[in-house]
């Protein structure tokens, strides 16, 4: 593509060496990964500053250079605008032709439940016969495809080449706040887009939950015009967006717990896999949800009211929810001799484990066990109230290792003591191998324990443990099949 082509899409404030007929072969903004004929957008990010690397994109073949700063005397053209990211989004959607268009653009927004809803959405559409695309946390699908996923919401580049690639019909996103915060998603207009809930996480990005919850509300602004916003009542900040959303064009849908709400819980039966009565318009539908877990009935009527307003027939809908395969690592369940159930779970916020807990209670489980662990470098402000919420409920806790994500051992184990004198009773652990840790659990289990191991759900370790296993499912089969094996 010439340059010309793709700039008209950015705005430029200044520049130098002016040369729009020069081709572009592709669009980088990693220095590392430039080759001869590509544009480099230079960022200014949070660890690095992609100016410093101009010269080293220029040496490896860069013909053109948009960035921030103010242009100097180069080589090759400079082009100044005043924000890279929202430049970067810009280009990338130009370059592969505004992918978007070609697609039913379903973006899902929260702190909990994107990952399960898309799931849900993808798994209702496509028995009702389309064909859909997803990307998300556990991995991206395209075109039927499993592609590895980075980030819950890829960098602008990324995402529009996973857009254009898709041939499918419907297009489901998690759309993550720092997604939104960093405008991976800039230039993509949605047709429908979801509120799951808001609760306290990644308060060491966001400056307040008053700022994450601005910049989670900022997904609607990017509707089209005739977009659908489909938004949970149950959660104070959902009522908010509401109010919120309601003040503009948008077509405004809720579900919740309100005579108001378009989709209503009416009633739950509380078993493992809870019976719901669900009311739209004068119409009422009773089923088993096809995952265990209240949080789960949310997921489901937010992805129901959806679909409805898709124009799918509820009835069908809900008569193939029986065949969802449920989510990896997601509320995964396993046997222990003993009779005690393993769950593993990607909770990580207080509102994510009090719904395991309330489960796990409604399914009169006799002592609650927790194999909890916190992600290095990750909002530590909601550190202590978890700690101090499991230590109230729980008959033990294991505090143990996450991904330390560059925190050093021995400072990720004394936050962990500090965390136990401070926020436990007399109730918490620390064992910091993450194997051993659900080891102690699986040895201590007994009948009528619900033992939750949290925090990872299907990722892989990225640290080496002691148990030969890779994952927390590996852990626990490992611990079913080789060694701890039970006489029935
Ligand atoms: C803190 C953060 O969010 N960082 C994101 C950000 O990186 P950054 O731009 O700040 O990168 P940087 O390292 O400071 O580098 C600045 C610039 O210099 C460039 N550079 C750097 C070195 C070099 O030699 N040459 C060079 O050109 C870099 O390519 C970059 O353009 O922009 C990148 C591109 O979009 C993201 O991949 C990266 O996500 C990192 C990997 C990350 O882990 N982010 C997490 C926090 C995140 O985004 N999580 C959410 C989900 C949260 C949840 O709900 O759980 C997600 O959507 O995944
Ligand atoms: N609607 C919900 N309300 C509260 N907690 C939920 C809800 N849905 C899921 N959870 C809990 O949050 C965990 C993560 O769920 P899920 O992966 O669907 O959310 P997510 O928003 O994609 O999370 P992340 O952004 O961290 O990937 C689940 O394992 C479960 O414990």
């Amino acid at each position: 593509m010439k340059l010309d082509e793709l700039l008209k899409e950015i705005t430029i404030t200044d520049r130098v060496n002016h040369l729009p007929s020069v081709s572009i072969n592709a669009i980088q903004f990693n220095s590392k990964k430039i080759r001869p004929g590509d544009l480099f957008v230079a960022i200014k990010g949070f660890a690095a500053d992609g100016h410093q690397y101009i010269q080293q994109a220029i040496d490896k073949g860069a013909v053109a250079i948009v960035g921030e700063q103010p242009p100097t005397q180069l080589d090759v053209p400079y082009y100044q605008t005043p924000d890279s990211r929202k430049a970067l989004a810009h280009l990338a959607s130009q370059y592969y032709g505004h992918p978007y268009q070609n697609h039913v653009m379903i973006g899902i927004t929260g702190t909990n439940g994107k990952t399960t809803t898309a799931y849900l959405l993808k798994h209702m559409l496509e028995k009702a016969g389309k064909t859909c695309s997803l990307i998300g946390t556990v991995h991206n699908i395209v075109n039927n495809e499993k592609i590895q996923s980075k980030n819950t919401t890829p960098d602008p580049l990324e995402l529009q080449a996973l857009l254009a690639e898709s041939r499918d019909e419907v297009v489901i996103m998690e759309v993550s706040s720092h997604g939104i915060e960093q405008q991976r998603v800039e230039g993509i207009q949605f047709d429908y887009a979801l509120f799951t809930n808001l609760g306290h996480d990644h308060l060491d990005y966001h400056d307040s939950i008053e700022e994450y919850f601005n910049v989670k509300s900022k997904l609607f602004k990017q509707l089209k015009k005739n977009g659908v916003a489909v938004i949970a009542s149950h959660n104070e900040w959902g009522r908010k967006l509401i109010h919120r959303i309601k003040a503009t064009e948008h077509d405004v849908y809720t579900f919740g717990l309100d005579d108001r709400d378009d989709m209503k819980l009416v009633h739950v039966c509380t078993e493992y896999f809870p019976l719901i009565k669900l009311k739209q318009e004068s119409l009422e539908y009773t089923f088993q949800l096809p995952l265990p877990g209240l949080h789960n009935a949310w997921n489901t009527i937010g992805a129901l009211l959806t679909v409805s307003k898709m124009n799918l027939s509820l009835e069908k809908v809900i008569a193939t929810l029986d065949m969802f395969p449920g989510v990896p690592g997601r509320f995964e369940t396993y046997s222990h001799t003993s009779g005690a159930t393993f769950i593993v779970d990607y909770a990580h916020t207080k509102d994510a484990i009090e719904y395991c807990y309330q489960t796990a209670k409604r399914e009169n489980a006799e002592r609650i066990v927790h194999v909890l662990g916190f992600r290095g470098n990750r909002d530590v402000t909601k550190r202590s109230e978890i700690v101090s919420l499991c230590s109230s409920v729980c008959g033990q806790l294991i505090l143990t290792f996450d991904d330390l994500n560059g925190v050093p051992e021995e400072k990720m184990i004394s936050e962990l003591e500090h965390l136990k004198e401070n926020g436990a009773k007399n109730n918490a652990i620390v064992i910091p191998d993450r194997t051993k840790a659900i080891e102690y659990a699986w040895k201590e289990a007994r009948a009528g324990d619900w033992v939750f191991v949290t925090g990872k759900g299907q990722e892989s370790y990225k640290q080496k443990f002691q148990l030969p296993a890779s994952n927390d499912k590996e852990t626990i089969q490992f611990l079913q099949q080789e060694r701890f094996a039970l006489p029935k």
